[in-house]
């Protein structure tokens, strides 16, 4: 188990069983000031404080022992000192569990359009209203301290794919520069933990250097960043082939905004224990239903008379007491309730994927499946 205190994590006891194929796949428990995480997790997005189209109290009932929040948004809107004020994110948002928020750097390069690369940090205009802010790793882990994260990322700068080897190792050495000044702004607290974020794109001596520097700085935790933004499936898992195994093993890995159930399995298997992505709940509102027949896209007029569930044996409320001609008609006429249903279906889906990872895993069985 590992827990995330202000001391090193105790020796995680791995139920790593040996895999034919990989040795890395390993399932375990994450203990928190907020609660028990079992990994592999996947962990729902709730960018604005809210897994779109959940009540919190439904995305628990899908299995999510965590959901992921984010600074640069709710720095804009209602303002961390505000929630902070308010008694922070947990009570605004009425979830107990764990929170992980990502530092903002990754969000202000895909939102905001005007924005300046500093060695103190990025200063940028509101894609809300144009004002301008700054973020810098002091402002982000503070931040994430008002919004009273459970597990903090440090302020980090996702390196672009594709990028030269000179943009990636400038980009990783400012990951690392950064990495150390939030390590020094985190405010440690028994049960809370700050994980570091190693970059250095596709290059295995660029990814040897950051995760050096990272643990030098002894993380409760690490994500592997800079992936999942257009390198495509094999070259990912490329880099996975490595990158989880120059990490601390007792620590946690996460793999920043992943992904797909097929690269979810993949990044298990070469030793993630972490994921988050907007696939089930963005999809969902689009009309497009993960099930074990593959990905249903709802809208197709071929379902508009199917008087069946999306899974016969799925107990969301989607398949337990609707049919797939009910979900394409009220996806169609863009009814609330088929974004709330589709959503909630979804994420049951991927909750229902850890868990039998994680029982494969536990029992030593090839979990090879492909969802
Ligand atoms: C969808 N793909 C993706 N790749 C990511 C890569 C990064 C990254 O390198 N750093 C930080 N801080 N966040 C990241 C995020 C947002 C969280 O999902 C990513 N999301
Ligand atoms: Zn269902």
């Amino acid at each position: 188990e590992v827990s995330i205190t202000k001391f090193p994590a105790d020796e995680r006891k791995i139920i790593a069983k040996a895999h034919d194929k990989y040795k890395k796949a390993r399932a375990g428990i994450i203990n928190t000031r907020h609660g028990q995480i079992h990994t592999p997790a996947f962990m729902p997005v709730g960018t604005k404080g809210t897994v779109k189209a959940m009540l919190p109290e439904s995305v628990q009932t899908t299995g999510a022992d965590i959901i992921l929040g984010n600074t640069y948004h709710l720095m804009l809107q209602p303002g961390a000192k505000r929630v902070f004020k308010l008694g922070g994110l947990h009570k605004f948002m009425n979830w107990s569990k764990p929170l992980l928020t990502d530092s903002g750097g990754f969000q202000v390069m895909s939102l905001s359009k005007l924005r300046k690369i500093t060695e103190e940090g990025v200063i940028f205009n509101s894609h809300i209203d144009g004002s301008k802010f700054m973020l810098s790793p002091e402002s982000s882990t503070e931040i994430q301290y008002l919004l009273g994260s459970t597990i903090t990322m440090a302020f980090d700068e996702c390196t672009p794919y594709p990028s030269t080897y000179e943009q990636a190792k400038s980009s990783m050495e400012l990951t690392s520069r950064w990495a150390k000044r939030s390590r020094k702004a985190f405010y440690s607290r028994d049960g809370y933990g700050q994980f570091g974020i190693i970059q250095g794109s596709i290059y295995n001596d660029l990814r040897l250097k950051s995760a050096l520097d990272l643990i030098e700085l002894d993380f409760e935790g690490y994500a592997i960043g800079g992936l999942a933004v257009g390198e495509g499936q094999e070259l990912m898992f490329k880099v996975l082939d490595y990158a989880p195994d120059l990490l601390p093993i007792n620590k946690p890995r996460y793999l920043m905004g992943v992904g797909k159930p097929a690269d979810i399995i993949g990044a298990v298997q070469r030793g993630i224990d972490m994921f988050d992505c907007v696939i089930p709940t963005r999809s969902g509102r689009n009309g497009q239903a993960f099930t074990k027949y593959g990905v249903v896209n709802i809208r197709n007029s071929k379902y508009k008379e199917d008087n069946t569930p999306l899974e016969e044996d799925c107990l969301c409320p989607a398949c337990k007491n609707y049919t797939k001609a009910y979900l394409h008609y009220l996806v169609k006429v863009k009814e609330i309730l088929g974004a709330m249903l589709m959503t909630w279906h979804n994420l049951m889906y991927f909750q229902k994927l850890m868990l039998r990872i994680r029982e494969y895993i536990a029992q030593g069985k090839d979990f090879d499946f492909i969802s």
